[in-house]
C-alpha cells in the first residue's frame, strides 16, 4: 500500500466514531485476551444489521460484548441478540457492556457454552443475521449452521478472513490461513449464497443468503 492509501485505509476505519461504552468494551476486550471488533468491522456490522432490518440475530464468540454493541446499534429497537460465549469471564463483561449501554434485558441472550455444543439446538431459518468471530478452525462447521439458521435473504458475517494480512499471500500456508483462504474461495462460489470480501477490519466476508430457486445470473 502506498501512504495515501494507508491514510485513506485509517481515515475509513475511523469514520463512524465509537461510543464510550463501545470503546470501554473494547478495551475490556482486549485485556481479557477477545480481541475485539475495530471500529471500521463495527460499523459494518451495524449497517448490515440495519439493512437487512435484523430482528433476529445470532452471534459466535461474544468476546466482551463489542460486536454486539455495534450489531444492537443497528437493529430495531425490539431486536434481540443470542450471542454464544465459552468463556464465562467474557460473557460476565458483555453482560456488564450491553447493562451500560442501556440494552433492555429482553434484547440480549449471553449463553455461555461451546458453539457447537448450542448451535444444533437453534431452529433453522429463523434468523436474519449471523455473526461469526470465534475460534477459527470452528468456522467451517459454524458456517454451516449459519447457513442453516438464515432465513432466504438472511446475511452471514464472518470477520477475520483476510487474517493480519497473511490470507492474501498465497506464500502463507500455516494451517489456519490456508482454512480461512479456502474457506473464503468456497464461500465465494457456494450457489446458496452472495459473497463479498470487505476489506474492512482484518476482513470481514459478508454473504446474502439467497431464496430458493433464484440465482439471478
Ligand atoms: C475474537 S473474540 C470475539 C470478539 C467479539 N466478537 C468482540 O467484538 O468483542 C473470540 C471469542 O470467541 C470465544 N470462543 C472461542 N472458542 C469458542 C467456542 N468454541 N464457542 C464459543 N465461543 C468461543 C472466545 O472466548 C472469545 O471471547
Amino acid at each position: 500500500m502506498t501512504a495515501a492509501q494507508l491514510t485513506s485505509h485509517a481515515y475509513a476505519e475511523q469514520f463512524v466514531p465509537e461510543d464510550e461504552v463501545v470503546e470501554a468494551a473494547r478495551h475490556a476486550g482486549t485485556e481479557l485476551g477477545a480481541p475485539p471488533i475495530g471500529t471500521g468491522g463495527g460499523a459494518a456490522l451495524r449497517l448490515l444489521a440495519a439493512a437487512s432490518r435484523a430482528q433476529h440475530v445470532v452471534e459466535i464468540g461474544t468476546g466482551a460484548g463489542t460486536s454486539g454493541l455495534w450489531l444492537l446499534s443497528g437493529m430495531p429497537a425490539d431486536g434481540v441478540l443470542t450471542t454464544i460465549e465459552l468463556e464465562p469471564e467474557n460473557a460476565a463483561r458483555a453482560k456488564k457492556s450491553f447493562a451500560r449501554a442501556g440494552i433492555v434485558g429482553q434484547r440480549t441472550r449471553v449463553i455461555s457454552g461451546r458453539a457447537l455444543d448450542v448451535l444444533p439446538r437453534m431452529n433453522d431459518e429463523a434468523y436474519d443475521l449471523v455473526h461469526i468471530d470465534a475460534d477459527k478452525e470452528g468456522y467451517p462447521a459454524y458456517v454451516e449452521h449459519a447457513i442453516r439458521l438464515l432465513r432466504p435473504g438472511g446475511v452471514m458475517a464472518i470477520d477475520n478472513m483476510l487474517w493480519h494480512d497473511k490470507v492474501a499471500d498465497p506464500a502463507v500456508r500455516d494451517t489456519t490461513t490456508s482454512l480461512l483462504r479456502d474457506l473464503g474461495k468456497q464461500l465465494r462460489d457456494d450457489e446458496r449464497l452472495v459473497a463479498s470480501l470487505l476489506p474492512v477490519g482484518d476482513g470481514m466476508l459478508a454473504a446474502v443468503k439467497r431464496h430458493t430457486g433464484a440465482h439471478g445470473r
